[in-house]
């Protein structure tokens, strides 16, 4: 299930497709279970923990760089022991196979 989504690479969209559904992005989400979808079915949000803050950073430095390499970015908040983030498909501001692509591949990058 998630595997195969980690193992996909992100396709540029153009902004020239409609965003998912939220019945769309609900069937996805079966995928990435530990993602929350929005109320407006606009993006999905997780929440991680961390042992301290340089942790935390690692774990945003190297997400960072992934977002980098797949052209998709997340917006991401942390601190101290903690880190949240957000995939939304900013240019059909709404939800695209590349955010649970993105969400999938967050998760592999998260500590056990
Ligand atoms: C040209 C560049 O690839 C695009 O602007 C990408 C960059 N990263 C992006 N990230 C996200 N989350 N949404 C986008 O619409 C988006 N567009």
């Amino acid at each position: 299930m998630s595997d195969e989504l980690q193992s996909r690479t992100c396709t540029p969209c153009r902004g020239d497709v409609p965003p998912l559904t939220k019945a769309q992005a609900q069937r996805q989400l079966a995928q990435t279970p530990a993602w929350t979808l929005s109320d407006d079915g606009r993006c999905i949000e997780r929440s991680f923990t961390f042992g301290n803050f340089k942790d935390a950073m690692s774990f945003v430095a190297k997400l960072g760089d992934l977002a980098e390499t797949e052209g998709h970015h997340p917006d991401i908040c942390f601190g101290w022991g903690w880190a949240r983030v957000t995939w939304q498909t900013k240019k059909i501001n709404g939800l695209h196979d590349n955010d649970f692509i993105m969400a999938a591949k967050t998760d592999g990058l998260a500590p056990r």
